[in-house]
């Protein structure tokens, strides 16, 4: 069996890494998975468990927030894409999901000027509810305690990938997204929650599953086509691959197609979307670790594959920079504020194939 025909998902103790003997073996088990599934836990990750608690206990009261409320933070009013969207809002794979969420990012200033390149207006402040003042404080320091995971990751990953710590680190954008999600039980047996897809925010998605164990519904793709369970494992992130990653590595380490289905429980979820550089040329993100996964040592691990091609909409479309590509792709899935604050473009990003 080719080595990324994964059955099931791997689990990387980070705390193998303090210590001389296991840290290889951490380093192996993690080049491993980056490389043939593209899929992982991770566990003893040193996010304390009260942090992730706090936010875990805030959902049922956001989600039970009356229309009005929801209304209020509504993402259609943020030209920076963040707040509240309803069930049925966001399509996949030409059908519509059934979640609704509430996006946010690290807090930041809209400073975008005349003159500057559009997509800088993707910066910008989060909206908050009036009525949930506590929610301010949980959210934001789970965004800075998941900032520093994913920094910390990066450099695993670049050490399991034989490249210095800190070779990742100038792709990192300095806004992430963080979305908690709340998928409604289903009326009519297993549905899409979220339908087939790559993760497109950027380099790296770090999943919280939010509900109790027994309750399921996300899945990841395998190269034989099998759909392989990932259930929620407590104390640990699912961490997997985004497309901009893809790109960086010369598709060596490729973002593995996953989904959710709806079932007779809701469940919830929270995403954490580490960023990548707005300002990301084309040619300095396939350019500069060119040579390095071109090299024989990763040559193993393509043969196998199918697609050599990197599928990304960064790489297909026309335009060249990664926060272009971001800003169509926001633009395309939420077309009513597409018009509202993007009218200058709005119809070329929409039209483009
Ligand atoms: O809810 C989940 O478990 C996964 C959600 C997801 O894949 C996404 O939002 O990109
Ligand atoms: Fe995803």
């Amino acid at each position: 069996m080719p080595p990324s025909d994964f059955t099931s998902i791997p689990i990387i103790d980070l705390s193998k890494a303090q210590n001389g003997n296991t840290r290889e073996e951490l380093l192996e088990d993690l080049r491993h998975a980056i490389i043939n599934v593209g899929f992982l836990y991770i566990s003893n990750h040193s996010v304390p468990s009260a942090v992730t608690k706090s936010l875990v206990d805030a959902l049922p009261v956001l989600f039970g927030f009356s229309e009005h409320e929801k209304e209020e933070v509504a993402l259609g009013k943020s030209p920076h894409f963040l707040g509240y969207s309803a069930t049925g809002a966001e399509m996949t794979a030409g059908h519509a999901d059934l979640r609704e969420q509430f996006e946010f990012a690290t807090e930041l200033e809209s400073g975008w000027r005349e003159g500057q390149p559009l997509f800088e207006k993707l910066r910008g402040p989060n909206q908050w509810p009036s009525t949930y003042p506590a929610l301010r404080p949980i959210v934001q320091t789970y965004i800075s305690e998941l900032t520093q995971l994913s920094e910390k990751f990066l450099a695993f990953a670049a050490e399991a990938l034989s490249l210095p710590l800190e070779t990742f680190t100038p792709f990192i954008s300095d806004q992430h997204r963080l979305k908690l999600v709340h998928y409604p039980a289903s009326q009519c047996g297993a549905t899409q929650g979220v339908g087939p897809h790559k993760d497109s925010s950027g380099w790296w998605t770090f999943l919280l599953q939010a509900s109790p164990p027994h309750i399921k519904g996300l899945q990841a793709l395998n190269k034989h086509g099998d759909w392989i369970d990932v259930p929620n494992i407590p104390g640990t992130f699912v961490v997997n691959i985004g497309q901009g990653f893809e790109v960086v590595t010369n598709g060596v380490c490729k973002a593995t197609t996953h989904r959710v289905l709806s079932g007779a429980d809701e469940r919830y979820s929270v995403p954490f979307f580490q960023g990548m550089r707005r300002d990301l040329t084309k040619e300095i993100a396939v350019g500069t670790l060119k040579e390095h996964f071109g090299s024989a040592a990763f040559v193993g691990s393509h043969e196998s594959d199918v697609g050599r091609d990197i599928d990304s909409a960064f790489l297909k479309g026309k335009y060249d920079t990664w926060g272009d590509t971001q800003l169509r792709t926001k633009i395309r899935s939420h077309q009513d504020v597409g018009k509202r604050f993007y009218g200058e473009v709005f119809e070329k990003y929409v039209s483009d194939a």
